[in-house]
C-alpha cells in the first residue's frame, strides 16, 4: 500500500508539478496571511491551475465563518484548519456545516503536556492532522518526533479517522517516522525546503524515494506473511 503524501506551503506552480510528478496525493497552499508562505487569495486560482482537481488543500488557522464561506468558490477540494482548543466548539461546527466533514482535516495545536487527543472533534472531521506543538507557531514549524506516540495511540484507538502525520518530517527522519507510527498518510514542508514557500526539489526527491522504499519493504514483508 502506498503512503499517501501531503506537500503543503506551496507557493509556486513549478514546485506543484514536481510534487506531483513525485507522485504527491495533495498539495497544501497556506492562505494564513501571517504564514511565510502565505498566498494571497487574488493568486489563488493561478496556482490551482497547476493542481488538478482531488488534490487542493487550503490551510488557514481559525477562519471566520465569512472567510471560509468566500473560500468555497475557489475550487478546493480539502480545507485544513489549524487552530486553538480553546476555540469554541460552535466553530469547529461551523466549518463542518459549511465544507463538510469528509472535506474538513482538523489541526488543533495540542501542548505536548495534553494527554489525550480531543475526543469531541471525531464528531467534526474525518480527517485529524496531528502537527508539532509550538506556542509560537500554527504549522510549518519544522519541530519532529515528539508527536510520534501521540500518533500512534490516535490512530489505534480511532480507527475509523484518517489520521496524518505531520511536524517536521524530512529525508532526515521519514524512515524512522513511518516505521515507528505506520503513518498511512503524511504531511510534508519545511522539512523539504531550501526557504519559506521555495521548496528544494533535491529533497522532495529524496523524499519519496525513501517513502516509496518503506512502501515495497511494507508490501514485501505482508507478501511474506501471507505465504
Ligand atoms: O507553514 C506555515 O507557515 C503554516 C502556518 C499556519 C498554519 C499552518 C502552516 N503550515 C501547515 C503545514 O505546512 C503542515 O501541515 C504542517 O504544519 C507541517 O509543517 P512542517 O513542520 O514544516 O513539516
Amino acid at each position: 500500500m502506498a503512503t499517501q503524501v501531503k506537500v503543503c506551503g506551496i507557493t509556486q506552480p513549478g514546485d506543484a508539478e514536481l510534487a506531483l510528478s513525485l507522485g504527491a496525493d495533495f498539495i497544501g497552499v497556506i492562505i494564513y496571511e501571517k504564514s511565510p508562505r502565505a498566498v494571497e487569495l487574488e493568486k489563488v486560482p493561478e496556482l490551482l491551475e497547476s493542481i488538478p482537481k482531488g488534490k487542493r488543500v487550503l490551510v488557514d488557522v481559525a477562519p471566520s465563518a465569512q472567510r471560509l464561506e468566500s473560500c468555497l468558490s475557489l475550487g478546493f477540494d480539502a480545507y485544513q484548519i489549524h487552530f486553538d482548543l480553546d476555540i469554541p466548539m460552535a466553530s469547529i461546527a461551523t466549518w463542518s456545516g459549511l465544507v463538510g466533514p469528509d472535506a474538513l482535516w482538523v489541526a488543533p495545536r495540542l501542548p505536548d503536556s495534553e494527554p489525550d487527543f480531543p475526543q469531541v472533534l471525531m464528531e467534526f472531521a474525518e480527517t485529524i492532522l496531528v502537527d508539532a506543538f509550538d506556542k509560537n507557531a500554527y504549522g510549518g514549524t519544522g519541530h519532529a518526533g515528539a508527536n510520534w506516540q501521540r500518533f500512534l495511540d490516535c490512530t489505534l484507538l480511532y480507527q475509523h479517522k484518517r489520521w496524518i502525520l505531520a511536524g517536521g518530517l524530512s529525508p532526515d527522519n521519514i524512515r524512522e517516522a513511518l516505521g515507528f507510527t505506520q503513518a498511512e498518510m503524511v504531511d510534508v514542508n519545511s522539512g523539504v525546503e531550501q526557504s519559506p514557500g521555495v521548496k528544494d526539489p533535491d529533497r522532495l526527491k529524496e523524499l519519496f524515494a525513501i517513502i516509496r522504499q518503506h512502501d515495497r519493504q511494507q508490501d514485501d514483508t505482508r507478501t511474506q506473511g501471507d505465504s
